[in-house]
């Protein structure tokens, strides 16, 4: 068993009551998972305050606790550890806890608001494909190698994240590849981990509920490439206009990529078509079959990450062009009419836009294009007229309906999304609450070669309303029924 001093390595403490001899069986930071000789981590969280629970967390065994204020009554045989930031101390604790196991591996994270889902998941498969043993933690799910688990977060809490890099030790897994949300570096979840290079995909409006300002957003962001070490690479996106901004402290190696701007990496979209794009990368051509511009600076980051961990650039090619659609991510369906149904997991405005635009282009004809879309409930309400805004501007006819309410009132939601809608498009709106009714319907009005677009939920296959979730799959209902209507 491990004591607290151990634990403790390379945690600033502020004030020490008792003993740190104190012998620890594991590490928490809910009381209600407490047991016997734990140590009991205190953090003040958005909704409650964790030093509340010190006295039910000790009643359930603990031993030690940790906290940013010491309680007022100490009690005899327990340890008491002040530290200046619990969630900091918590994930330092749990990289000592597991060993240091961003060590023992290759870690590579990837921030931004948009992208780092399938930049993730694409790098797994091109180290899978290239013989690697590999990790992820993403949005979808985990992956120790090929042994997969489900996920509750995009950036889980430092205590799983410190676990699931364990397991990939045991096993021999020589690169992880992680998504790093702006929620994830604010609560220092990824704190302690020593990374061997990061990536910036782009920066757009998300999350404004949770960080006051676009400024504190984008400042969030950056702390991953502020605490990168010197021999790590930082990668970024220089056609973003925060591209550079991310590079301002690192005291990484800086590489840049882009596909307007000069760079050290860069790409060229010589064709693109519905089924896939020709890429120039440097000096080769490449076919992808991923679509849109946006895939277009995701395939670029891939490489040259890739790259930069040592791959040989032929092999990158090859394997790039290998790659497939990410679940969710323009996940496509051509029904027996030519109907194209898309699955898109656009819930920023971005997103939104870039799918919407990607359509556009693809058009042959006068096909339509339907987009059914809603905005969750209990995130960043800024951004739904904006949603509301573009999904009405870039389409022919579009059905706002819900999509996780959470506990908002659904009718709430979608009238904040029509708030955003142009008098000269108000002829363009539906609003069907019911996701599914929603589906149907578009599913009715396309008529043969016309283009559905689903967005907001992408692989997620239930939906959640008052902490409640149903069974619920875009891709399969929309197949189902333009089956079922015989389209
Ligand atoms: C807003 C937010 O990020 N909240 C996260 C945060 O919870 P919190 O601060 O609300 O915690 P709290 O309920 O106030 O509790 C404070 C502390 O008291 C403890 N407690 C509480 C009750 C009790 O009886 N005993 C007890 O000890 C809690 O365990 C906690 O340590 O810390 C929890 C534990 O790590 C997270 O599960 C929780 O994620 C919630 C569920 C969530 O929805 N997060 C989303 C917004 C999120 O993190 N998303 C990002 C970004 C996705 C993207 O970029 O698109 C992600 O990385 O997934
Ligand atoms: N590089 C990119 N730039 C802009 N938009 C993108 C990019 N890559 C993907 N998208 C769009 O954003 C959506 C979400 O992509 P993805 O899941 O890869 O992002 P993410 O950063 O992981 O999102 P989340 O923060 O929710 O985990 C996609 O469905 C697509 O519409
Ligand atoms: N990681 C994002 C996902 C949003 C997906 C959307 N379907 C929703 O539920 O709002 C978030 O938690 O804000
Ligand atoms: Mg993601």
């Amino acid at each position: 068993m491990k004591s607290l001093k151990d634990i403790l390595y390379g945690v600033g403490l502020s004030a020490v009551s008792g003993s740190t001899s104190q012998s620890v069986n594991k590490i928490c930071f809910d009381s209600r998972e407490v047991g016997v000789e734990d140590v009991f981590v205190a953090i003040k969280g958005v909704l409650v305050d964790g030093h509340k629970f010190i006295d039910k967390a000790i009643d359930a065994g603990a031993r030690s606790i940790v906290c940013e204020t010491l309680p007022e009554k100490l009690i005899n045989g327990i340890s008491y550890v002040e530290v200046d930031n619990a969630y900091k101390a918590l994930s330092i604790m749990a990289s000592n806890y597991y060993g240091s196991p961003s060590k023992n591996l290759k870690l590579v994270g990837v921030t931004g608001t948009n992208g780092k889902t399938t930049i993730t998941t694409l790098l797994y498969q091109l180290f899978k494909k290239a013989g690697f043993k590999v990790g992820l933690l993403s949005t979808i799910k985990i992956l120790v190698d090929e042994k997969e688990f489900p996920t509750t977060h995009t950036t889980p809490d430092s205590l799983t994240i410190n676990k699931y890099l364990h397991l990939m030790n045991e096993v021999g897994v020589e690169f992880c590849f992680m998504e790093v949300s702006s929620h994830g570096l604010h609560q220092k979840r990824t704190e302690g981990l020593v990374f061997e290079g990061a990536i910036f995909t782009n920066l757009s409006h998300d999350h404004l509920d949770y960080h006051a300002t676009f400024a504190a957003y984008r400042d969030t962001k950056k702390i991953l490439f502020d605490g990168l070490p010197k021999r790590a690479f930082a990668l970024t996106n220089v056609d973003d206009k925060n591209g550079l901004v991310m590079m301002q402290n690192t005291k990484a190696r800086k590489v840049t990529y882009a596909l307007k701007s000069y760079a050290d990496y860069r790409a060229q979209i010589l064709e693109n078509q519905f089924d896939g794009q020709l890429l120039k990368i440097g000096d080769n051509e490449l076919w992808s079959k991923l679509i849109g511009d946006f895939n277009a600076y995701n395939m670029l980051a891939i490489y040259a990450a890739a790259d930069l961990l040592g791959l040989e650039k032929l092999e990158i090619l090859r394997l790039l062009s290998e790659l497939e659609n990410v679940a969710g991510r323009f996940q496509h369906y051509r029904s027996q009419e030519g109907i194209t149904a898309i699955v898109d997991y656009a819930h920023t405005p971005d997103a939104l836009k870039n799918v919407l635009e990607t359509i556009n282009k693809l058009r042959t004809g006068n096909e339509n294009v339907f987009t059914v879309v809603g905005c969750g409930g209990d995130r960043d309400k800024s951004k739904r007229p904006v949603m509301g805004h573009i999904a009405s501007t870039l389409s022919n006819t579009v059905i706002f309906t819900s999509d996780n309410p959470r506990t908002e009132s659904p009718s709430k939601i979608i009238e904040e999304m029509e708030a955003g809608v142009e008098p000269q498009n108000f002829k363009k709106v539906l609003s069907i609450e019911n996701r599914k009714q929603a589906i149907k319907t578009a599913c009715q009005l396309a008529r043969a070669k016309d283009i559905i677009l689903i967005a907001g939920k992408g692989h997620e296959t239930y939906q959640e309303t008052n902490g409640v979730r149903i069974d619920f799959d875009d891709f399969k209902i929309v197949g189902e029924f333009l089956t079922e209507m015989g389209k």
